[in-house]
């Protein structure tokens, strides 16, 4: 894979897109364990987890600190560590996070230390409390850039679970003024695509921001009770754009003060129709001068345009789209005869090891329940959630999930982007993510696996085939980003084991991460 050599140029333009199925909740969350009882998968966790946030607009600070607490624990129950199985961890996670940060073509690479990025000491407290030692090559290009002044716009892409949102959340911290007149005022706001995304951002501003004394973060997304006419009180605003929107028109959301607007899974929020709309009404009701910032692990090259009219005269950090894989993904393709032989399958996945977390992607709400009622009804806990639940059992349930209550989530696309919960180490795709036209969605299969092999971590997915349709489809995603997907056989099942073994033992043997080229591209706006 060509090598990006960073690079200094030029910027660009765009504009948005809408809300969607982003927001009905969910579901039944069912204390959970995997299924089947073999093996395990590696115990990756180690650093901090930095999840998902608390409540709703009225909801109290303090309920908001301790749903956070709850919510941030990302699952790794003792039972889950040091387990025996298809594969023993071998190392420390510390110590492959360590190699794989002082190897020049991993993501995770940086020569710069956080100290040296010029942040406030508080706010280097806030990283020290997340254990993060190093900053990865994203925070460590897009940070300098962030914080120039005046400010600037910036569109930055980089893998999945390489900390995007640290960069972009770091940023707003070092701008908020907590002085007695603005103390009280909106000064940053985040847009993301779903609920749950953005109460984990919420969730990352406040353990970031956890020595900044006045430090509020407050979410907007919607709520069953909403208090009318409560004002938002907190610097920083997360929230999805229809909510926001909305509280910006009923004056609740005060935005003259504004002055970062941070769109993250950017490509998602001005690509949909509805949200991109809702994102470019919001963009209009902000002071002109602030500053856009754009991040997303993918921008396809039909909304590259449209974010460069979003954020002008961005500088902009890129990676070409065979250089978007991560690595520590290995990613596996199991061929089943029939539509029947998938679900079967999938119980024979399960049976086959005990895994840490796992995440089933589906296409429609419909498949999400009828796996969850036949998995359940077979002795397998499962949770689902997709977007005809509601917002409070939608976040009972990703709750849940992530402090490894339940370890098997059913979801439709809803949770494809930018939920990190560090125990999820298998990723599966009952059903490939398609473009409605009978052809691949690439961009919607790298977030959906991106659930797994988080900053650093071995993860695996495994993707269900049935049918020359989606053999094609799954072509097309191995030729879009050049990797080599391995062929799991149906019908013989110790191979499967076999298989499964040795491509996670070679993924951690290799933390040379030897592809080259997993560096950014940076145009100077
Ligand atoms: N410098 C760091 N050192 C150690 N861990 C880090 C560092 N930066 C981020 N992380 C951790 O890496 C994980 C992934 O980060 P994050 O969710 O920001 O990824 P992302 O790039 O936004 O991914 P996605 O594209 O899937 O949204 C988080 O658990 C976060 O706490």
């Amino acid at each position: 894979m060509a090598s990006l050599e960073d690079r200094i140029s030029k910027p660009q333009k765009g504009q948005t897109a809408g809300d969607a199925e982003a927001f009905n909740g969910t579901n039944s969350a069912q204390p959970t364990s995997a299924a089947g009882e073999t093996g395990s998968w590696p115990d990756e966790t180690s650093a901090v987890d930095t999840n998902s946030g608390p409540s709703t607009v009225e909801a109290k600070a303090e309920e908001e600190m301790s749903s956070l607490s709850r919510a941030q624990t990302d699952g790794a129950s003792s039972e889950q560590r040091g387990t025996s199985g298809i594969y023993e961890p071998s190392y420390e996670v510390d110590v492959q996070l360590s190699d794989l940060q002082k190897d020049s073509g991993n993501p995770l690479h940086s020569i710069k230390s956080f100290e040296e990025l010029g942040l406030d000491e508080k706010i280097l407290q806030g990283i020290y409390q997340m254990r993060f030692t190093k900053p990865s090559k994203i925070q460590e290009k897009a940070l300098p850039l962030l914080l120039i002044n005046p400010p600037q716009n910036m569109i930055g892409q980089s893998q999945s679970g390489t900390g995007k949102t640290a960069a972009f959340v770091l940023n707003i911290l070092a701008r908020l003024d907590f002085s007695d007149s603005m103390v009280n005022k909106p000064q940053a706001m985040v847009l993301a695509p779903s609920r749950e995304l953005a109460r984990q951002i919420m969730g990352v501003c406040q353990v970031m921001g956890q020595a900044l004394d006045r430090l509020k973060v407050e979410a907007s997304i919607p709520v069953e009770k909403a208090e009318r006419g409560k004002q938002i009180t907190g610097q920083i605003v997360v929230g999805t754009p229809g909510t926001t929107m909305d509280l910006i028109r009923r004056r609740q959301l005060d935005a003259t003060n504004i002055k970062i607007l941070v769109l993250d899974e950017a490509d998602n929020m001005l690509d949909q129709q509805g949200l991109g709309d809702q994102c470019i009404r919001v963009k209009h009701l902000l002071p002109r001068n602030v500053q856009v910032v754009l991040f997303s692990a993918t921008f396809p090259d039909n909304v590259v345009e449209y974010a460069t009219k979003f954020a002008p005269s961005s500088n902009t950090i890129t990676l070409r789209h065979e250089e978007l894989t991560v690595d520590g993904i290995k990613q596996l393709y199991l061929d089943c005869p029939t539509e029947t032989d998938k679900y079967d399958s999938l119980i024979r996945l399960y049976g086959l090891m005990t895994i840490g977390s796992s995440i089933i992607f589906v296409r429609t709400r419909k498949t999400a329940l009828e796996i969850e009622r036949r998995m359940n009804e077979e002795g397998h806990t499962v949770a689902c959630l997709t977007g005809e639940f509601d917002g409070s059992q939608r976040d009972v349930i990703i709750d849940s999930f992530r402090c490894g209550h339940s370890k098997v989530l059913i979801a439709t696309n809803v949770l494809a982007r930018g939920i990190d919960v560090q125990t999820v180490s298998l990723v599966i795709n009952y059903d490939l993510p398609d473009d409605g036209r009978g052809h691949a969605d690439p961009q919607t299969y790298l977030h959906r696996i991106g659930r797994t092999g988080r900053f650093g971590r071995v993860g695996v997915s495994i993707s269900l085939i049935t049918g020359p349709q989606s053999y094609q489809m799954i072509k097309e995603i191995a030729d879009y980003f050049a990797v080599e997907m391995t062929s799991l056989p149906h019908d013989d099942w110790d191979k499967v084991e076999t298989i499964i073994k040795k491509v996670i033992k070679s993924s951690r043997a290799s933390a040379d991460y030897n592809k080259a080229g997993k560096s950014a591209e940076i145009n100077m706006g």
